[in-house]
């Protein structure tokens, strides 16, 4: 037991997908997975451990925001041996050329600001994604004929930014798609030798202001969960 994850030694899998939301964990979870038990619901934060086609994973949630995530996958990886952490989660579009529901694989994180700028301090660290996820995913999101980018995306630290120019000069530069935590997730796997991806579903855009509601945040996202596992799993 950690300060913030009740699971026992052991009860954490070493590959984990990670949506912000924890009542997507649960969904996804009791959707995709086999032999489902619960293994964390601290401060409501849930987690489940199961069996993917006989693979052990573990879907959490990290809350929103990346101080939220990086509480999670510190503890997961230094406390519970965590290898493999892929993000699930929602973004809003930033170019016209992606669509409402469509799937953005996150190469790199351009962001102002993280839980690591106090060791970065003047440097400009360039989070990246694992190659060899990043290629798996695109590989399973094309053979299931899913719309999907790869490419930049931004993690944002507010999501009522009071500087539109921000997004601008983001869709600009040829950002994909906005969310707020990719940035410290892959921070943290290059600094413990883990593989990390975030693997997000458009869920809004900023460009032609659609926007799906929060129930379909939480239970409709199946391709990106299924495209995560099959990734993880390569
Ligand atoms: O749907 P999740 O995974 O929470 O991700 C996105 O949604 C939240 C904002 O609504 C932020 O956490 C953002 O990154
Ligand atoms: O952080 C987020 C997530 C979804 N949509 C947004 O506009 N921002």
């Amino acid at each position: 037991m950690t300060i913030h994850i009740g699971a026992a030694p052991g009860q954490i899998a070493e590959t984990v997908l990670l949506p912000g939301d924890p009542y997507r964990a649960r969904w996804a979870a009791e959707t995709f997975l086999d032999d489902v038990e619960l293994v964390n619901e601290v401060r409501g934060m849930l987690g489940f451990t199961g069996t993917w086609k006989g693979n052990r994973v573990t879907i959490h949630g990290t809350g929103m925001g990346m101080p939220s995530l990086s509480i999670y996958v510190n503890e997961m990886i230094r406390d519970y041996g965590a290898k493999t952490l892929i993000r699930i989660g929602s973004c809003g579009g930033m170019q016209h050329s992606v669509k409402v529901r469509d799937i953005i694989l996150g190469m790199t994180a351009t962001t102002l600001s993280t839980p690591s700028r106090g060791i970065f301090k003047e440097m400009n660290f360039a989070p990246c994604a694992d190659y060899s996820l990043l290629a798996a995913a695109h590989r399973a999101a094309t053979a299931r004929d899913v719309a999907v980018h790869a490419g930049g995306i931004y993690s944002a630290d507010v999501f009522y930014d009071e500087r539109p120019d921000l997004n601008e000069q983001m869709t600009r530069h040829g950002i994909l798609g906005v969310e707020m935590e990719a940035a410290e997730l892959y921070n943290l796997a290059a600094r413990h030798g883990c593989r990390a991806l975030a693997v997000l579903t458009v869920s809004d855009h900023l460009l032609t202001h659609e926007a799906l509601p929060s129930e379909d945040r939480e239970k409709t996202f199946g391709d990106m969960v299924e495209i995560a596992l099959e990734a993880a799993f390569a």
